[in-house]
């Protein structure tokens, strides 16, 4: 099976290759940058969503070779309790409804919350905060704030879990 995913990201490909080989599931996994076509900062959820599925969408249609795709997608979103992360994930495949799945999400510091209400990305800020270079490409925000529990690949990993557990699921309940 051919899995496209729909970003240069290197915790995004790490997550959907260890997710496969975690699986014992023989794939090859091809990356392509697609354009989420939301803001480059989502703000809520279903903008996070939007994101996601057309990363899929754009890549399956990119990729003729590619038996499904996959979009992942992060963003923050506003609750009663403050800025959370919120991270979205869609997989596409031709002539399918598009499958959605969401990762854990974790409150923002405050500081780190303000800086992004003014207008700010979470990867610069994120950068700025932690003294390293290129952070959403590594743990991510949710590494540096859970003290490197969860990382960005393993949050993302879950994520792309709960794509292929739906897409076997239809699969097995279509034979
Ligand atoms: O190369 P792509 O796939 O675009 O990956 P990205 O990390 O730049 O893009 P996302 O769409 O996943 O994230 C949207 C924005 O939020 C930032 N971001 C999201 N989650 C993050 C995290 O865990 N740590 C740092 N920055 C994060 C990211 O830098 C972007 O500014």
């Amino acid at each position: 099976m051919i899995i496209a995913i729909g970003s240069k990201n290197k915790a995004k490909i790490k997550a959907v290759e260890n997710t496969f080989r975690e699986l014992n599931m023989e794939v090859s996994v091809l990356s392509l940058e697609s354009p989420s076509g939301v803001s480059p900062q989502p703000f809520s959820d279903e903008e996070t969503m939007k994101g996601a599925a057309n990363r899929a969408e754009f890549c399956l249609h990119q990729m003729e070779e590619a038996d499904i795709a996959i979009g992942l997608e992060g963003g923050v979103t506003e609750t009663p309790f403050g800025l959370f992360l919120c991270n979205w994930g869609a997989l596409a495949e031709s002539g399918k409804e598009t499958l959605f799945a969401g990762g854990a999400r974790i409150k923002l510091p405050g500081d780190i919350a303000e800086r992004l209400r003014a207008g700010e990305e979470l990867g610069p800020v994120m950068d700025a905060y932690s003294k390293m270079q290129g952070i959403r490409h590594k743990e991510g925000a949710i590494g540096v704030f859970t003290h490197g529990l969860v990382d960005r690949a393993a949050m993302f990993s879950h994520i792309t879990k709960l794509l292929i557990g739906q897409y076997e699921k239809l699969k097995g309940s279509s034979n």
